[in-house]
């Protein structure tokens, strides 16, 4: 998957800094897609209180990923990392039929964010 997001980011950018933005609920999978992407490798992850941050260099473009915690006491903050990012990954564990719906809504409410107006948005079903 780590190939084709970054040929998906690749393909829209016109610039060679890409801030990508990395949401979804708890435990979808954002911080094993960013180990995976950074280190080339699956890592094991705990649960994200904050954010990781890492630069992944593909083709002469600098992306900078922010992973953001998706417990639902952090989604709050989520729109903090918006400002100037140029993607969204929105993880949705793809297993999670309960809280389909709760991703659902977050969803919603974060692309109607002004801040997003400008960004590309990748909503990979994961797992
Ligand atoms: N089977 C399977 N497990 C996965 C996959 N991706 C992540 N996991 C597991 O799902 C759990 C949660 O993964 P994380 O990457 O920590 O999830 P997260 O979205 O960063 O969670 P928060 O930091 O709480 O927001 C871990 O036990 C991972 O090993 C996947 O593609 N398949
Ligand atoms: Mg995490």
């Amino acid at each position: 998957m780590g190939q084709s997001l970054m040929k998906l980011f690749f393909d829209n950018s016109c610039h060679k800094e890409v801030k990508v933005v990395m949401l979804g609920l708890d435990a979808a999978g954002k911080t094993t897609i960013l180990y995976r992407l950074h280190v080339g490798e699956v890592l094991s992850t705990v649960p994200t209180i904050g954010f990781n941050v890492e630069k992944v260099e593909h083709k002469n473009v600098a992306f900078t990923v922010w992973d953001v915690g998706g417990q639902d006491k952090l989604r709050p903050l989520w729109r903090q990392y918006l400002s100037n990012s140029d993607a969204l990954i929105y993880v949705v564990d793809s297993m999670d039929r309960d809280r389909i719906g709760a991703a659902r809504e977050e969803f919603l409410a974060i692309v109607k964010d002004p801040l997003m107006l400008n960004s590309v948005i990748l909503v990979p079903a994961n797992k």
